[in-house]
């Protein structure tokens, strides 16, 4: 078991440092790194799909390649626009609604992605941070930079319905499926055109496959901030998915310092190949955390084991 810290090219979700562990079982390599802000009960799913990557492995692939987005941070528009002609990607995710921020620092973001990306696609991700009324006013000024999507406008089932009725931007669900206790209300409700899925949150490739088949919405697969390791399950995910009508929120490698592979998951014109990864034990001890951070890790992993 290795806890790896590695440093994050611009802040996201808050944090700068990303941290978890990495360890090999039968089946091959596999992540484990809930966030930091999680308690242990929630972490238990994260630790199930950690199994089964290591343990199991993943049902077999139906392609071998899956469309990505780049991702932009809560970054100022040069930085934006940057960020999406370096990826080589033509579906860019911006993230909108960041707290300190304004509508204003939205627009000019959204506005710098679009003209980066010509006719290419862009989708929104609010992380539920928005009123329904704040959603409704806001995407009816973002709306002129042809939305494909806007991913979780507001925090509640109940309000992604709302939000849904007063828009014509498609709304994705992300916290309203990863974090509920039912993630089928949402289609229950008829609350999203879309589902985002996410390994880690969700507990696995399988777990992931069943929620898409009974939710009965298309999908896209998210990573959860991982290193090349926990991407390998996204796309093993998205490579097993009948139908992928929409790129994948897997390209994500690119926003660490380093990588633990010496072949990372980076998307090449908006493509991840579909395959496996083995760190570089070099890379990998570049990448370990001090004794203090490590210590912190393996009490929170034999917590989470007891637990789940
Ligand atoms: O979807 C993507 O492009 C990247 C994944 C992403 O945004 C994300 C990464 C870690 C935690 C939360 C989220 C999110 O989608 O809200
Ligand atoms: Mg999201």
């Amino acid at each position: 078991m290795i806890t790896y810290s590695i440093g994050l090219k611009n802040k996201f979700r808050g944090i700068t440092v990303r941290e978890g562990m990495l360890y090999e079982g039968p089946a091959g390599w596999a992540e484990w790194s809930p966030f930091l802000d999680y308690d242990d009960a929630t972490c238990v799913s994260w630790l199930r799909a950690a199994r089964e990557a290591a343990e199991d492995g993943w049902p077999a692939p139906v392609r071998d390649q899956v469309p990505v987005n780049c991702t932009v941070p809560a970054v100022g528009p040069s930085k934006a626009a940057e960020i999406v002609r370096a990826s080589g990607c033509s579906t860019a995710k911006v993230k909108v609604a960041e707290p300190g921020q304004t509508l204003a620092d939205d627009l000019e973001r959204v506005e710098a992605v679009r003209d980066a990306i010509g006719n290419g696609s862009v989708r929104i991700d609010a992380n539920g941070l928005w009123s329904v009324d704040q959603a409704v006013q806001h995407l009816k000024q973002l709306q002129r930079f042809d939305l494909e999507y806007v991913e979780q406008p507001c925090a509640t089932v109940e309000e992604l319905r709302d939000v849904r009725r007063r828009t014509d931007v498609p709304v994705a669900a992300d916290e309203s499926i990863r974090r509920a206790e039912d993630p089928l209300r949402v289609k229950k409700l008829d609350a999203a055109d879309i589902a985002v899925l996410k390994v880690q949150p969700i507990g696995g490739v399988r777990a992931c496959l069943e929620i898409a088949e009974q939710i009965g919405l298309p999908v896209v697969v998210s990573s959860a901030l991982e290193t090349s390791v926990g991407i390998a399950a996204g796309v093993a995910l998205a490579a097993a998915l009948p139908e992928l009508p929409y790129a994948c929120g897997l390209g994500t490698v690119s926003m660490f310092t380093q990588e633990v592979v010496a072949e990372p998951l980076l998307p090449t014109n908006g493509f991840l190949p579909v395959k496996r990864v083995t760190p570089d034990p070099q890379l990998l001890q570049a990448a370990r955390a001090d004794a203090e951070r490590t210590r912190v890790w393996e009490e929170r992993l034999s917590r989470v084991r007891s637990a789940g």
